[in-house]
């Protein structure tokens, strides 16, 4: 006797990914854990090469950010080639497009930041005026704030492009996300793992999302089981903070979630590019309610400066 589902299952579903060797490791994964679901279903990948992969010599900052990494995916979930396109939820933009959704957001690999490097065990091991290569804002505000003697250099380009760059020298070590190393099977070129406190990571850091055309409700229910409510739940609360600042990778901000039963507790920064001022705060509540706790966050940011600093680059940004 066959039992009939109570979903209507679509007979092929087709992923966009970006061509990174991490975003198809992302896609495959996404892939693997669909077609296990869903073993009558045919579960295609459609590989994609966006703006943000193609211009790698301007830091990202100045070149558009974010949305340069999901507007061809989207495009592809606009006229229908692809059903659902997986992005790495650091680099989904705050604000997703009028008629797009996201369906699931995956369960955290590791959240936090890793020190890379063939020469120093650790960040406190470099001597003054190393060379430390990172592009991300958040990274070099946290870094100078704790280790003012050491140098930032710009450092683009997919994972293994980057990891060339520090083996060929030109750094003596750089700063890459744990979550990407440990999913390619390279986290054995981490030095040093840094604890959240001391770099607090990107938002959405180490989470997958799944997004979809707003219009393909049918696809909500095929990809719930994907959804991990409690790594959803912190995303959306991180999400909250970076919001109420208006933030983007055009700012040096971070925020980290974490849910201890009915609460979560996160932790949020701001800083001048130099480190020179940061502001943290902390705040804890339902998470019932993440976008309303990220709020509050950022409004305990705001509380103590933050709106100028984020004035004071907005400004430097126009100038510059
Ligand atoms: N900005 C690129 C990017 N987007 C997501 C990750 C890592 C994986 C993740 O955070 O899920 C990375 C690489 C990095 O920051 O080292």
């Amino acid at each position: 006797m066959t039992s009939t589902s109570p979903i209507s299952i679509p007979e092929k579903l087709v992923i966009a990914s970006r061509e990174s060797a991490l975003a198809m490791w992302q896609a495959r994964h996404i892939q693997a854990r669909l077609q296990a679901l869903y073993p009558s279903t045919q579960v295609e990948i459609l590989g994609m090469t966006t703006t943000g992969d193609q211009i790698l010599d301007s830091p990202l900052a100045r070149i558009g950010g974010k949305g340069l990494f999901v507007k061809e995916l989207e495009q592809a979930l606009a006229d229908g080639r692809a059903d659902l396109a997986v992005h790495s939820m650091k680099d989904v933009p705050m604000h997703l497009p009028e008629g797009f959704a996201m369906a699931a957001i995956g369960e955290r690999e590791d959240p936090r930041d890793a020190f890379v490097s063939n020469d120093y065990p650790s960040l406190e091991a470099l001597p003054a005026g190393s060379i430390v290569g990172t592009s991300s804002l958040r990274r070099q505000s946290q870094l100078q704030a704790r280790f003012p003697h050491l140098v930032i250099e710009s450092l683009r380009g997919n994972l293994q492009t980057r990891l060339r760059k520090l083996d060929e020298g030109q750094y003596a070590a750089i700063i890459l996300a744990a979550a990407g190393l440990i999913r390619l099977g390279l986290g054995n070129r981490i030095a040093q793992t840094i604890a959240p406190e001391d770099s607090i990571p990107a938002v959405g850091q180490g989470a997958l999302g799944i997004e979809i055309n707003a219009a393909r409700t049918d696809l909500l229910t095929v990809l719930a089981p994907l959804n991990h409510a409690d790594t959803a739940a912190c995303v959306e609360a991180e999400r909250g903070m970076s919001r109420a600042l208006a933030g983007s990778c055009t700012v040096p901000l971070g925020a980290y979630a974490t849910k201890q039963g009915e609460n979560i507790t996160i932790h949020g920064f701001v800083a001048s590019v130099d480190g020179k001022q940061m502001l943290r705060a902390e705040a804890t509540g339902n998470a019932a309610q993440p976008e309303l706790l990220g709020q509050q966050l950022a409004q305990s940011l705001i509380a103590r400066g933050a709106d100028k600093i984020l004035q004071a680059l907005a400004e430097q940004s126009a100038h510059g």
